[in-house]
């Protein structure tokens, strides 16, 4: 059984409070875009000889961690803990960057959860899904039905992002990945938390010229700091004629959204990714 595990970006995202745990409360639109990766399970041969019950092959972009703590075999794991699951080979095949902001690994396990579901009918609903995805990371619970979100908490808490200005069909999105790695916990560790002035799911139902003036990723300012030629793709985005263009999460990937499919990007970026969004 095949699945498509796509990737985030954020419309907006305010970093509102700190936490007693050690994580910080936020604010943020989560938009799904079609940029996957495959994943593929199929049950193993009873006499195959296997460490784990979940054996997993990765190829593609390469993923900076061992194949036995990846968040698809977690995923695994997590699972067969409270279902009887029986050995699977999983095949995970990356297109998705790491270290963008992207979402890729939560992506990855909030599917191979509803994979493992559907196969092995273990009949759980979306929120029980959602329960187990968000054990895993702050923003797996979104993956889970992957429709455009607001989200609160630690990010697992979800609403639907209503409002048809919210909705970017028709629109074309280049994401850039530039070769900036950045950690999601050192990029928290910079953030003074503050509320906003004005919520970004209310800006996100503005018309998107307003977006450009309004709608802020709290990360940009430390981490532009950190790594200026971020900044400088953002606003060659604007330069290429983007309405409205930003980091992705704690980055390091940008995207900009365009009326008229952008031209000539891949001879400007080395690594980047062009989309009509259709949801
Ligand atoms: C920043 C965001 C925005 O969408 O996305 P990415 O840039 O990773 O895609 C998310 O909050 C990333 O969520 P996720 O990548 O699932 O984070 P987790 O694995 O739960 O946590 C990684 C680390 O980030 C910090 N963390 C994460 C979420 C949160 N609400 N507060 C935090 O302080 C903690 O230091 C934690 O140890
Ligand atoms: N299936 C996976 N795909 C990507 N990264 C994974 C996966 N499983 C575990 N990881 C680990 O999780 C980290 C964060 O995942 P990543 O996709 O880079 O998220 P983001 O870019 O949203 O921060 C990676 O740097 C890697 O060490």
């Amino acid at each position: 059984m095949l699945t498509f595990p796509c990737a985030k970006i954020n419309l907006g995202l305010n970093i509102t409070a700190d936490r007693p745990d050690g994580y910080h409360d936020l604010e943020t639109v989560f938009y799904p875009v079609p940029l996957t990766d495959a994943l593929e399970i199929k049950l193993m041969d009873p006499l195959f000889p296997h460490d784990s019950p979940c054996d997993l092959k990765v190829t593609g972009t390469q993923v900076d961690c061992d194949e036995r703590k990846n968040l698809v075999v977690r995923a695994y794991e997590l699972l067969a803990a409270d279902f009887t699951l029986p050995p699977i080979h999983a095949h995970l095949h990356k297109r998705i960057p790491s270290q963008a902001g992207l979402g890729g690994g939560s992506s990855d396990c909030a599917f191979m959860i509803r994979l493992l579901d559907e196969r092995f009918r273990l009949n759980m609903g979306n929120a029980e899904m959602e329960r187990y995805a968000a054990q895993l990371g702050s923003d797996c619970a979104f993956f889970i039905t992957a429709e455009p979100s607001f989200a609160t908490g630690r990010g697992e808490v979800l609403q639907p992002a209503d409002g048809p200005k919210g909705n970017l069909d028709g629109y074309y999105i280049a994401i850039v990945k530039p070769d900036v790695a950045v950690s999601t916990r050192d990029a928290y560790s910079q953030i003074v938390s503050k509320k906003p002035a004005k919520c970004c799911r209310d800006i996100v139902r503005q018309p998107i010229e307003t977006w450009r003036h309004e709608l802020v990723n709290d990360f940009e300012e430390p981490v532009f700091r950190m790594h200026p030629v971020l900044g400088e793709i953002k606003q060659k985005l604007y330069d290429m004629g983007a309405v409205y263009a930003a980091m992705s999460g704690s980055g390091s990937a940008l995207f900009g959204i365009f009326r008229e499919e952008p031209k000539d990007l891949a001879t400007i970026f080395t690594n980047c990714f062009t989309f009509q969004s259709v949801l």
